[in-house]
């Protein structure tokens, strides 16, 4: 059989990395004051950068396909926004250097598609925005979906340490392209990828799991008590971003949940799409809290679904059903 998407692969991955360079080059820049200060313009500054450095190289290589992504530049073509898009256009030359300020909201703004499409990527060009200004873990994640299946992924994680364990040397992208299996490169360098699998636990109480830094993102209560029915006795990873699917498709987490904390929220198409190919791709598998696929065929939201549930696959039933005895809803 011919090898499917493999332009978009390789764009998908050359784009987040460049993306990964831009985030680097501010999140090194962030010093005590700005957290002092709980100044959030590094983030922002870094979003837009990274959505408007992604789309160019999307839009070059696939001029008709729409994209769904997090940020919009409405803000900042605001003249009050002026020093910030200076800031903005000033590191995307760093990697552009032909880059001017119309281009660079232009660009952005090529991620601006809402409503469903038979094909369309979509991008978080920052998720963990929490965790960059912390400098931890962020993502930037890149997914194509066809016909409502996410054929194509890439995953930078710029902090994630390359190898499970070691502490050094960090960045890693993982990429996958459906029915291929996943991947996990080095951030930087030319250096050859290797194949992720997920883990092969099998016994619920040895499970290794992960959740969300922020409390406000994921019940950690709840899933203290789905841990403990399942007598799960290690304490949570807690971390912020994607880089949570990544733990579980390279082995190194079992289960990652992603438990509601109140009724009204919704999660977002960019902040799973990619995570749930790369996972899957591993052998894992990654439903919500119901046992229902997340649904990508409904605009920008996962409208039809509650929390995520992503393992191994074999802690899977075991999981979905401790979470129905606890009474999760
Ligand atoms: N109440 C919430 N429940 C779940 N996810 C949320 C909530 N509020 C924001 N998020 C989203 O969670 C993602 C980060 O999750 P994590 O905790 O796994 O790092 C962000 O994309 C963030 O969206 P946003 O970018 O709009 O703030
Ligand atoms: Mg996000
Ligand atoms: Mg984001
Ligand atoms: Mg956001």
């Amino acid at each position: 059989m011919d090898r499917m998407f493999t332009a978009e692969h390789e764009v998908a991955l050359a784009a987040v990395r460049e993306a990964a360079v831009l985030c680097r080059n501010i999140q090194a820049a962030i010093g005590p004051d700005v957290l002092e200060k709980k100044d959030r313009s590094p983030v922002t500054v870094a979003d837009f950068g990274s959505q408007a450095l992604i789309c160019r190289r999307l839009a070059e290589a696939f001029p008709d396909d729409p994209v769904m992504a997090e940020e919009d530049s409405a803000a900042l073509r605001e003249p009050a926004q002026a020093a910030l898009l200076d800031r903005v256009v000033a590191e995307v030359r760093r990697l552009v250097p032909e880059a001017t300020a119309e281009a660079v909201c232009a660009w952005i703004d090529r991620g601006n598609l809402t409503a469903y499409r038979p094909r369309f990527w979509t991008l978080d060009p920052i998720d963990g925005t929490k965790g960059f200004l912390r400098g931890d873990q962020y993502a930037i994640a890149l997914a194509l979906v066809v016909e409502g299946q996410v054929q194509v992924a890439a995953l930078a994680c710029p902090n994630l340490p390359l190898t499970p364990g070691a502490d050094a040397p960090r960045g890693v992208v993982f990429t996958a392209v459906r029915g291929e299996g996943a991947l996990a490169w080095p951030l930087e360098g030319e250096g050859e990828p290797v194949r992720v699998q997920v883990s092969a636990t099998a016994d619920p109480a040895q499970a290794r799991f992960c959740e969300s830094f922020e409390s406000a993102h994921s019940a950690h209560d709840a899933a203290a008590e789905v841990a403990r029915r399942l007598g799960i006795t290690l304490p949570p990873r807690r971390l912020d971003s994607q880089a949570k699917y990544a733990m579980v498709a390279r082995g190194e987490a079992d289960l990652y949940l992603r438990l509601p904390t109140r009724p009204g929220y919704v999660e977002k198409v960019w902040d799973h799409a990619a995570g749930v190919l790369i996972v899957t791709e591993a052998g894992g598998r990654v439903t919500d809290i119901h046992g229902r696929p997340l649904r990508f065929d409904l605009g920008p939201t996962l409208a039809k679904n509650r929390g995520v549930v992503v393992s191994n696959g074999r802690l899977h039933a075991a999981v979905l059903e401790a979470i129905a005895a606890v009474g999760v809803a």
